[in-house]
């Protein structure tokens, strides 16, 4: 299995505290990976390190054995290293379509502007609708973007970071802020895109409970520190796990239901 994404001794600090502190993770293309851990574990600013938003104090980040740190999150982004809202922003006053169809085309641009290469309209808003297909979203895709709910508005933003057609996909706590039942749905389209099998995928979830059945392997952040890093099982199982972030009450809450 080739390592796609990996890091080394990656530590930042803001002030006195160390957000996250010298972690070291790798993972195979295609994996599904998530990032656990309670608030204040460091999981976004870890996010944000691997992405370029932020640089660290210590250690580095490499994606296909390439060291990152020259590059900006644009750069990262180009280079297949993607997170949603680097290139393209969602247009609160265009239609769905609209938005997703710039994103594939602001992609296109980038793929064959060396040769001169205009993508015909009809094509762009073919792959636009195929992406909202994905994350079923086609029913929706003649209304204005700011008039969605939110958990429409996430799907949006996943089809607009699908059309960058990136390998990695960093997706952070995509079921956030969402009502009860709107997160299945998010679910299931987190589910077609591993089902299509030809992305790595990093996602940062609070709720455990969510991505067990979905994740290849779960790391467990805790005060900056990779805590644990292993299949779904071995995490639960895990007693260092159960006492730091669980509390042991996992076990307890699944032993009642
Ligand atoms: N720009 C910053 N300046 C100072 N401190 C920061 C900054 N960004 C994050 N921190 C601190 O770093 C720690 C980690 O924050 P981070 O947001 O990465 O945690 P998290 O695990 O994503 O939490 P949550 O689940 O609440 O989103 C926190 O203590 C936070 O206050």
């Amino acid at each position: 299995m080739t390592t796609i994404l990996r890091t080394e001794n990656l530590t930042i600090r803001f002030g006195g505290h160390t957000a996250v502190d010298h972690v070291n993770f790798e993972m195979p293309e295609k994996h599904f990976k998530s990032i656990i851990g309670p608030n204040g574990a460091g999981k976004t600013t870890f996010f944000n390190l691997i992405s370029g938003e932020l640089k660290p104090s210590e250690g580095k980040v490499y994606f296909k054995n390439e060291d990152m740190s020259r590059f900006s999150s644009v750069d990262r982004t180009r280079k297949g290293l993607g997170r949603s809202f680097q290139i393209t922003n969602v247009f609160p006053n265009l239609t769905v379509l609209e938005n997703v169809r710039l994103a594939v085309q602001s992609k296109e641009k980038i793929r064959y502007q060396m040769f001169r290469h205009i993508t015909s309209y009809p094509s762009l808003i073919k792959k636009a609708e195929e992406l909202l297909e994905v994350v079923l979203l086609l029913n929706k895709k003649q209304a204005i973007a700011s008039q969605l709910s939110h958990g429409e508005k996430r799907k949006l933003e996943i089809a607009m970071l699908l059309a960058l057609d990136t390998e990695v996909l960093l997706l952070d706590e995509p079921t956030a802020g969402m009502s009860l039942e709107e997160v299945p749905t998010i679910l299931e389209v987190i589910r077609r895109i591993k089902q299509q099998d030809n992305k790595t995928i990093l996602l940062i979830e609070h709720k455990m409970d969510m991505i067990l059945d979905l994740s290849d392997s779960i790391m467990v952040l805790f005060n900056g520190t990779l805590l644990a890093d292993g299949t779904p099982e071995e995490i639960m199982q895990n007693e260092t796990v159960q006492n730091a972030y669980l509390g042991g009450s996992y076990n307890e809450h699944h032993a009642q239901s």
